[in-house]
């Protein structure tokens, strides 16, 4: 898998510019705006379309006064939950990137409430985009630019900020899309800033005090409460055997069953074989929805080799972002759409 193609990079747009709307004021630094709390209210015509949830969280339709959408995070009233808005607020002030969701402005009382207010990204999440009862079939080549637009995202974090940052959850729920179904990374609640490439519990025991979302949590961070690159690099790797094959990481409806067990016999196959894998196999695990689509079972080979090697134990094996960015760019014809920003 160690293809080095020279890699294609978006452009890092620039800061937000929605004017500022508040008292409390704009940072011509950051680009952000920090509102009060009855801004929030405005903005959100008091909470009154709720559009999200999360464990920490729920999330708000919000207009601004250009009268464009935005999205309001508000983090659960607590002490302990303040922090982590603090560390989410912290590290998105510092991101911009085309592929992370952009931060326009925030809510603080310096205790333990806060909010953010982000870009609004009108197709929801993955997760619901993929496993919805929904008759729209999200097409091969926007589950291929999907992938290679989040690992773009996980390559900025990882390599191209200083410090560097892990994620941390990298799931399908916390990839947004926009109207065009171009991804962007959310959620940096539960990130880690400021290493070089591994993050020892705090405590210094082996006590893992964040455990992760069923299905995509790395074995290996279980094991020892390390925290690495490479474990967001395993949440990649579930997420693209989700694009790959339509199937949740974790069928909490069904009897618990992980993906990441249902493909390690491929997986398996796929890592040891010398030669090429069967087409008839690799078919087997494709979304049947996608069959009628126009799918190049080279690609979908692509696609579960870099899955296969994201998810391998012991985690010195798995590829960094950047290579599996230039395997995509490489051997994924179908990426070349991209920049075009097509409709579905
Ligand atoms: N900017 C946004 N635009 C549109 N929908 C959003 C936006 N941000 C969040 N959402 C929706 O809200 C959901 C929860 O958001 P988020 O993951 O940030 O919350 P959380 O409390 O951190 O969740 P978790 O339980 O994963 O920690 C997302 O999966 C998505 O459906």
């Amino acid at each position: 898998m160690a293809c080095f193609l020279k890699c294609v990079r978006f452009d890092v747009t620039p800061t937000i510019t929605d004017k500022p709307t508040s008292k409390e004021g704009y940072s011509a630094v950051t680009g952000v705006t920090r509102y009060s709390w009855d801004d929030v209210e405005a903005l959100t015509s008091n909470f009154s379309r709720l559009i999200g949830s999360g464990g920490y969280s729920s999330i708000y339709m919000a207009r601004l006064s250009s009268s464009a959408k935005a999205a309001l995070k508000v983090h659960v009233s607590s002490h302990r939950l303040y922090k982590i808005f603090k560390l989410e607020l912290d590290i998105l002030l510092r991101l911009q990137h085309p592929n992370i969701v952009k931060l326009l402005g925030y809510f603080d009382d310096s205790e333990e409430n806060g909010a953010l207010l982000l870009e609004y990204l009108p197709q929801g999440n993955l997760q619901e985009k993929l496993h919805s009862d929904s008759k729209q079939v999200l097409p091969w080549r926007n589950r291929v630019a999907i992938a290679f637009q989040l690992v773009q995202a996980i390559e900025h974090i990882h390599e191209k900020c200083i410090p560097q940052i892990v994620h941390g959850d990298i799931k399908s729920s916390n990839v947004l899309l926009d109207k065009h179904f171009n991804s962007k990374l959310c959620d940096f609640g539960s990130a880690k800033v400021g290493f070089s490439s591994m993050v020892q519990p705090s405590s210094g025991s082996r006590h893992v005090t964040m455990v992760g979302s069923p299905g995509y949590t790395d074995p290996h961070y279980l094991r020892t409460g390390v925290a690495s690159k490479k474990m967001d690099m395993y949440g990649f790797g579930v997420v693209v055997l989700e694009l790959v094959s339509g199937k949740e990481a974790f069928s909490a409806a069904g009897n618990g069953e992980m993906l990441v067990h249902v493909a390690a016999p491929l997986m398996h196959e796929i890592l040891d074989s010398s030669v090429d894998i069967a087409e008839e196999y690799v078919r087997g695990f494709l979304d049947p929805r996608l069959l009628r689509d126009c799918v190049d079972i080279d690609e979908v080979k692509t696609m579960l080799s870099v899955a296969a090697l994201c998810i391998s134990s012991p985690p010195s094996l798995r590829p960094s972002a950047s290579q599996v960015s230039e395997t995509l760019i490489q051997k994924i014809p179908s990426l070349s759409f991209l920049g075009c920003g097509k409709r579905v």
